[in-house]
């Protein structure tokens, strides 16, 4: 008992000789690694290491074939579907690179949308910070189809950012957008790092992406091959280029 309470006050997330099977393709080949908890981590790898497959495994979305994965202390492999979802509901925020809005809701709603699935209505103070934050006060009322797509981006990192989630994991959130932006998007992901001690995850091909993060862990063929403190662009490259 006095083990968990420790991981759980220095990890966020903590993954124990996890592995992911599908067929003879081993994604995953026995991962341990514990998230710190309030850090921004980056997880880099070539096309096919296991990136996705990590980030799914490592937020609930899908099980692992063997080893343990806890969120805040709680092991998710007992968990019945029911309590993982609303686990994953309630501590975990997903930002996508299709930003997977609703199309038919205007941005409130799609910002609200985590919230009302939990049964829970929004605290106007805490929704008008985020939306502020994300620089989207002027297009609360504007449907997904009337925004820019560095716009969608933001609205879908709001949606993410409204349940206080002690965990955001993101994939490729800036994949889609021009270089400017995407400075905008991960500046949002480091602030709330910095201001709300949330923990970030953020799966990126990019080395200027990944150089806002405080680590980047390097995957290659399923396996945690390198980590990288404290990254500059040009560091993470230099790895990237002997993975
Ligand atoms: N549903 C699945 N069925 C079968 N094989 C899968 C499935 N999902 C992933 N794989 C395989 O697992 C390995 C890891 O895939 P994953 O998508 O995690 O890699 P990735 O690092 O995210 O790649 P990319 O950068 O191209 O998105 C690959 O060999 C892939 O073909």
């Amino acid at each position: 008992m006095t083990t968990m309470t420790a991981q759980a006050t220095t990890e966020a997330v903590g993954l124990d000789a996890v592995t992911k099977t599908y067929g003879a393709v081993r994604a995953l080949d026995g991962i341990t690694w514990a998230v710190p908890r309030g850090g921004f981590t980056a997880v880099m790898g070539p096309s096919g290491s296991g990136k996705s497959t990590f980030l799914h495994c490592a937020s609930g979305l899908d099980r692992p074939t063997e080893g343990t994965v806890r969120v805040g202390g709680v092991d998710l492999g007992p968990l019945a579907e029911a309590k993982r979802t609303r686990l994953r509901r309630e501590r975990i925020g997903f930002v996508f690179q299709a930003f997977n809005l609703i199309p038919s809701m205007d941005v409130e709603q799609n910002i609200t949308l985590p919230l009302r699935l939990g049964g829970t209505e929004a605290d106007p103070a805490w929704l008008a910070e985020v939306i502020g934050r994300v620089g989207l006060a002027d297009r609360r009322t504007h449907r997904p189809s009337e925004l820019s797509g560095g716009q969608q981006q933001r609205a879908a990192l709001a949606r993410a950012l409204i349940t206080r989630p002690e965990v955001v994991f993101a994939d490729e959130p800036t994949g889609a957008l021009d270089p400017r932006t995407a400075r905008g998007v991960l500046r949002m992901l480091r602030e709330a790092a910095d201001l709300t001690g949330q923990t970030i995850v953020l799966v990126t091909h990019d080395p200027m992406a990944a150089a806002w993060a405080d680590s980047v862990v390097f995957l290659s063929r399923g396996r945690i091959v390198d980590e990288l403190a404290a990254p500059t662009a040009s560091a993470v490259m230099a790895r990237w280029e002997t993975l």
